[in-house]
């Protein structure tokens, strides 16, 4: 069976919500809500056939856009490599110019609607933003709220509350304190060993890799209504988030860091190459900033994540 190409976008709204599109009854996965867009014609160019697809299905003409995430996915009847892009501003006004019903929803709506099964991480990449804080070590509670806040006021909307040296009762106080920052304006994520986190309303939970390699056969440990994440190194830990069913991933080190000096990187073209035999939403980590967050978009990464080059200084 030849894979079908397919080119579809997250179309955002001024206001941030996100246009979806039901789909015929007729057609494949007929009925269920999806991304516009539709196959991308034999020697064209993917945005050309975006360009077009958004043009013949809701009449617009879109002008910033830049990739989201590609997914390979099989059904029983047809196997499709779903390119998604981002599509932030564009001319003209919407319509179903098919006489497909369309609806504006905030990206937490979304989870309300059904979509494809190729379509879970697509939905899981329009709910998280391009950059990822993760709190760095060996600072005093005071300092850490500092930080968070200063990086909140900054516009960053996902934290990961990393505090390997701190024990049970001073990370879970610290978490309510983040958590407190947080609401409203940030999701954040918790790490710490399963036990911990098990009750605690946070946005969701990131594996370590080693937690990863000893409970991914178990399948998610937490409700499916919070993300969980996890940190990978290899093709094989992907491969294990994957089977777990997490939501994301980091994936590291691109670089070498001052931190790890003796960690062998895996650089740009080998996280490349990673990427594109992995489905979900993939932040890159180690010796990467705010700057590289473009080149990350080119190699498949839903952006770039970091501790030292995302604290404020
Ligand atoms: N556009 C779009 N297609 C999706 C999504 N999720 C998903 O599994 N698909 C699948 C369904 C279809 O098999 C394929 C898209 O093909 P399509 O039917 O939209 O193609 P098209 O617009 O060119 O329509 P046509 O020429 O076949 O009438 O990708 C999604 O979110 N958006
Ligand atoms: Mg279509």
């Amino acid at each position: 069976m030849k894979r079908v190409h397919v080119a579809a976008a997250v179309i955002r709204g001024v206001d941030g919500r996100i246009l979806i599109a039901r789909r015929p009854q007729d057609k494949h996965q007929g009925g269920l809500w999806e991304f516009p867009g539709g196959k991308v014609e034999d020697g064209e160019a993917v945005r050309v056939a975006l360009d077009r697809e958004l043009e013949e299905e809701l009449g617009i003409r879109p002008q910033a856009a830049r990739p989201l995430i590609q997914i390979r996915h099989d059904y029983p009847d047809k196997q499709v490599l779903l390119d998604v892009w981002e599509v932030s501003t564009f001319s003209g006004e919407p319509h179903g110019a098919e006489g497909q019903p369309l609806a504006w929803v905030s990206e937490r709506q979304l989870l309300e609607y059904a979509f494809p099964a190729a379509n879970k991480p697509i939905v899981a990449a329009a709910r998280l933003p391009e950059r990822y804080l993760i709190t760095p070590d060996g600072l005093q509670p005071s300092e850490l709220l500092a930080g968070v806040r200063s990086a909140l006021a900054q516009g960053v909307r996902l934290v990961q509350l990393r505090a390997p040296n701190m024990f049970d009762a001073q990370y879970r106080d610290l978490a309510v304190d983040v958590q407190g920052l947080c609401a409203g304006k940030a999701q954040l994520m918790l790490k710490g060993p399963l036990e911990w986190l098990g009750d605690f309303p946070a946005a969701g939970w990131h594996l370590t890799a080693e937690q990863l390699r000893k409970y991914a056969a178990g399948g998610r440990p937490f409700p499916d209504d919070r993300w969980l994440a996890a940190s990978c190194h290899s093709a094989e830990e992907l491969v294990l988030a994957a089977q777990m069913g997490v939501d994301f991933v980091t994936l590291s080190p691109v670089q070498a860091t001052a931190t790890h000096p003796d960690v062998q990187p895996l650089g740009w073209e080998a996280a490349s190459e990673l990427l594109t035999h992995f489905n979900l939403p993939a932040y890159l980590l180690g010796g990467v900033g705010p700057g590289d967050i473009e080149r990350a978009w080119q190699i498949g990464a839903q952006g770039v994540a970091g501790i030292r080059a995302f604290w404020p200084q």
